[in-house]
């Protein structure tokens, strides 16, 4: 805030002095400035500064001195180096208790002023003071006028502090609401400084969004160009669609004159198999239920034993010749041939897949719901295991593989016809009139006994006897390996015990086709029978006796029921 100079009306001289107080009062100023001559250095305080004379105020400033007391007077005088000037100041010097120097020192000096009297010219002194007197008058006269100048111009003046202070006040009031608006703005700037930051960040947001925006723009582009060239491609396809769907009608139309074709073919197909079955089964019984083959084994070294004979023409027939000792010894031995006839004879060069090929239509029957049981019957060595067996290798199988083999092929093919079949087999040995289960893998202290049992339906069953459900050869196959470990670990206990003992391979059959609502139940029987021996010419004593009576035993039933069954009189099948 500016200071404004103020004046205290308390200090200032009036009017109504009268001149002799003036001088009175003027003396004594007088004489301190004599003895104190320091005082009559004007008093720094003074605004005006420069030998020029200032308008109004600064003409009034000689006549007033700052007032101490009040400590606010900054009118002063500004006196030239030289002589000083006698002021009318010096008059209100006194009531304002201003040392300022009055007197004149020109009589002193002698410069410029009246000329100096003799001392007895006291005529002249008095003029000399009386003319003083009336300057000073006159002056004092003029420093009322001033004064009352002055008092006007401090009321005045006071007015306008006042009117100022008013201001002053309004200013503040003005100044705190200006304040509280700048508080309010300095929010108003911190809520613009978030604002900003909160555009800047919006704003960098916006040019992120602005990218992916560009980004998106070109995927939807290229988009649209996809989903254009698809739309195009989609009316090809629509047209080709068309054009399929109508191909299609009659394809559908095609197809179901060709299920109709297929249903009426399948039905005579049906009928066809069924038609098949008959005649091969006819044929098969004209061919013979019984037939009896012979396989003649190639000695160990090759060839043929001099004493059987195979005609060329004929593979029905074998001659056994033999040389036959006279009786009296008065005649030469004489060389004797008999003569057999099989339904087939297979000579030593004969293979495995021969012999099977007339075993297969067999096996086939077994398939169509006939039973159907081969024996392999004969001495000792002469070949039996190796026919129904065989070895390992593919083309020494024997008959029993190959019919399995073929049983399941066939099956499969039925199974095209709607023909579902399942297959349980199940292995014995029957060595001295006791049976074995060859699949038995239990303990050997737990093996149970077995009794053949022939039920009301006149199925035959063995008791306790293993019947595993096999569905594929390999099963099969992994059953006859366990029956050849069986009949292994009981032939080391009695040495050639397999010789002496039957092995039956049983695979009981049912088929059902139930679209046709036919079934049919049948058993394949395939049986390696022990050797038979002559007991005179084996000479076998104690156990081997005892077997071989129960070889020759079973072997002569098995026989009779041939028999029989050759004769038509008893239709037991073999047991
Ligand atoms: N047709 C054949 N061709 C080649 N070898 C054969 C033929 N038949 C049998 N053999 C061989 O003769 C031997 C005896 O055959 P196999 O064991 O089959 O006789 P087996 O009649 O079963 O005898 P067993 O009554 O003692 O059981 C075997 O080594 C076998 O390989």
């Amino acid at each position: 805030m500016s200071r404004l100079p103020v004046m205290s009306s308390k200090r200032v001289l009036t009017s109504s002095s009268s001149s002799a107080e003036n001088a009175q009062d003027l003396a004594p100023a007088q004489k301190r400035i004599r003895k104190d001559p320091e005082h009559v250095k004007p008093q720094a305080a003074a605004t005006i500064i420069g030998g020029k004379r200032p308008p109004v105020a600064a003409t009034r400033a000689p006549l007033s001195k700052p007032v101490r007391s009040m400590g606010a007077a900054t009118v002063a005088v500004g006196p030239t180096r030289g002589a000083l000037k006698p002021t009318v100041a010096s008059a209100a010097a006194k009531g304002a208790n201003v040392k300022q120097p009055v007197a004149s020192t020109a009589t002193k000096t002698g410069g410029g002023g009246a000329p100096r009297r003799h001392a007895w010219d006291l005529k002249g002194k008095v003029s000399d003071m009386e003319g003083k007197i009336r300057n000073y008058q006159t002056k004092v006269k003029s420093v009322n006028q001033e004064n009352e100048v002055l008092r006007d111009s401090v009321a005045q003046n006071q007015t306008r502090v006042a009117g100022m202070e008013k201001e002053l006040e309004r200013q503040r009031s003005q100044i705190s609401e200006y304040e509280e608006e700048l508080q309010a703005l300095s929010e108003v700037r911190d809520e613009l400084e978030k604002v900003s930051s909160d555009k800047n960040t919006l704003q960098k947001e916006l040019s992120n969004l602005e990218g992916k925006y560009k980004v998106m723009e070109t995927l939807r582009d290229s988009q649209e160009t996809e989903l254009q060239t698809l739309k195009m491609k989609l009316s090809v396809q629509e047209s080709t669609l068309a054009r399929v769907q109508a191909t299609l009608r009659d394809t559908e139309e095609e197809v179901r004159c060709l299920k109709e074709t297929v249903a009426q073919q399948k039905d005579e197909l049906h009928a066809g198999e069924m038609e098949r079955r008959r005649l091969h089964n006819t044929i098969q019984e004209l061919k013979g239920n019984i037939r009896v083959f012979c396989r003649v084994r190639p000695l160990v070294g090759g060839g043929l034993s001099k004493h059987i004979q195979l005609p060329a023409s004929d593979n029905k027939m074998i001659t056994l010749a033999k040389t036959e000792e006279s009786h009296t010894g008065k005649t030469t031995d004489t060389q004797k041939n008999y003569n057999f006839s099989f339904d087939r004879v297979f000579g030593p060069q004969t293979s495995q897949q021969e012999v099977f090929e007339e075993i297969s239509l067999l096996v086939q029957s077994a398939l169509d719901g006939y039973n159907v049981c081969c024996f392999a019957y004969g001495q000792t060595g002469s070949g039996k295991t190796y026919t129904m067996e065989g070895s390992e290798f593919d083309e020494c199988r024997g008959v029993i593989p190959r019919a399995v083999q073929q049983i399941f092929k066939a099956a499969e093919k039925l199974g095209a016809q709607g023909w579902e079949f399942t297959f349980t087999a199940s292995f014995v040995e029957i060595y001295n009139e006791t049976l074995r289960d060859l699949l038995y893998t239990g303990k050997a202290s737990k093996r149970p006994e077995h009794e053949i049992r022939k039920s009301t339906n006149n199925e035959v069953t063995i008791t306790n006897l293993t019947y595993e459900k096999v569905s594929n050869e390999d099963q099969v196959l992994g059953l006859i390996a366990l029956a050849n470990q069986n009949r292994s670990t009981a032939q080391t206990a009695q040495n050639d015990r397999s010789s002496r003992s039957h092995s039956v391979f049983q695979l009981d059959i049912e088929g059902v086709n139930a679209g046709r609502d036919v079934k049919c139940k049948s058993t394949l029987c395939l049986v390696d029978l022990a050797g038979s021996e002559r007991m005179v010419k084996s000479q076998s004593q104690g156990e081997r006796f005892k077997e071989m009576t129960a070889i020759n035993g079973s072997l002569s039933n098995l026989g009779i029921v041939i028999a029989a069954l050759a004769n038509k009189v008893c239709k037991q099948e073999p047991g």
